[in-house]
């Protein structure tokens, strides 16, 4: 059985804690560090983190000494997963990749270098190719940073790609999303901006779904050392809900040549498989897309369906024609699972998976 031995930067965070919950029993990966500011490192994880989780705090981080992000201190792990803060993301990853440590980030900061990895794990781990690349310009062995995308946009790139298999390039799309609070982390949004509100505004989110979409979407060039960006035109607008955890997303597209049906669209959906179930991979959902027909018209919801298949599964619904655009649906994807967390840690299986880790 393959084993590896990981850290966490980022450890008392909102996508942290996440990562801790879903590593603590995992059967290849051992958490054998974890990383903070200056204000966690040298306590005990239990003293430095305020857990958030609604699953107990595992056991085995509870006595663990919280460390700074220094990569000296992380020799002994062959993957460190990041859910840093973005302001100290980009020079602390880094230092890790140089170090010759593989690094697989929820942070912004790398998403948009050209050789760069942006992958969801049930669309495009064909991306990790360019590892190879990355690698080798950087003259490391195994040092390299992957990235996962934006929470929200993970919602969006699984139904497109299902549908772009299935039906061809997808010319328009409109998005309109509704976010849980954890997506703006601990302690996030107050009280009195959240109960009894919504926030139309999530700063820098709608160009991150619309240009992320076109990254994922898109293919690995000629030599595999960068990406051809997808011609798809993304329109989004966002919002802050008072949710938990879920973001939920209301989907419309228009293709550049199709116009599929409904239950042409619907058994798309349902079809659809990725790599990272083909490998059989330890975190892989046995549904990546779980679809609602008309017998279940108000799903999916966040509380009732965020968690479906461990989080790893986008749940799609109330999928229609549409008047301007081919078609419309919603799609729910768990934000600090498949949105984040979850998504680092399947990403690294299939790289595993692949040799590349
Ligand atoms: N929440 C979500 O749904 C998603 C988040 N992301 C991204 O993941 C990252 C983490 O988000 P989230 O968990 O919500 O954020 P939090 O604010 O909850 O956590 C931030 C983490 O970064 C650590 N940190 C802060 N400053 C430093 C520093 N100077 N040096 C080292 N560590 C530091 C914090 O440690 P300490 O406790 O010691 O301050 C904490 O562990 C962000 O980049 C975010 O954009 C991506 C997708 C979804
Ligand atoms: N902006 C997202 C969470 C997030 O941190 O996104 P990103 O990783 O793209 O910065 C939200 O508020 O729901």
């Amino acid at each position: 059985m393959v084993f590896r031995k990981v850290g966490v930067l980022g450890a008392t965070g909102t996508v942290g804690q996440r990562f801790l919950t879903l590593l603590a029993d995992h059967p290849n990966f051992e958490i054998a560090a974890l990383g903070a500011s200056a204000r966690s490192a040298g306590k005990a994880y239990k003293e430095a983190t305020k857990w958030k989780q609604s699953a107990p705090m595992p056991k085995k981080v509870a006595d663990m000494i919280v460390k700074p992000c220094d990569a000296k201190e992380f020799t002994h792990c062959d993957i460190v997963f990041s859910g840093l803060d973005s302001d100290y993301a980009g020079e602390i990853e880094k230092n890790f990749r140089d170090a010759n440590i593989a690094v697989l980030s929820n942070a912004k900061n790398y998403r948009r270098t050209p050789n760069v990895p942006l992958v969801v794990p049930t669309v495009n781990t064909d991306h990790l190719d360019v590892l190879n690349s990355q690698r080798k310009e950087s003259n490391l062995d195994r040092g390299c940073i992957v990235t996962n995308s934006n929470c929200s946009t993970a919602a969006v790139v699984v139904p497109l790609k299902a549908l772009q298999d299935a039906f061809g390039p997808i010319d328009k799309v409109s998005v309109v999303s509704m976010q849980a609070i954890s997506g703006a982390g601990y302690p996030g949004v107050s009280s009195l901006d959240m109960l009894d509100n919504v926030v139309p505004y999530i700063s820098g989110e709608e160009d991150k779904i619309e240009w992320e979409t076109r990254k994922i979407l898109g293919s690995v060039n000629e030599n595999a050392s960068s990406f051809e960006l997808n011609n798809t035109v993304v329109s989004a607008q966002c919002n802050r809900v008072p949710v938990i955890d879920g973001h939920l997303m209301c989907i419309s597209v228009k293709f550049a040549k199709a116009n599929p049906s409904v239950s042409e669209v619907h058994k798309a959906l349902v079809n659809y498989v990725c790599e990272a179930q083909k490998l059989e991979c330890h975190s892989a959902p046995k549904q990546a897309i779980v679809v609602f027909d008309e017998s279940c018209p108000d799903r999916p919801q966040p509380r009732l369906d965020r968690e479906n298949q461990n989080g790893y599964a986008v749940s799609v619904g109330r999928i229609r024609s549409d008047s301007i655009f081919d078609v419309k649906f919603v799609s729910l994807v768990h934000n600090t699972v498949l949105g984040a967390a979850g998504a680092g840690i399947l990403n690294a299986e299939v790289a595993v998976k692949k040799g590349l880790l």
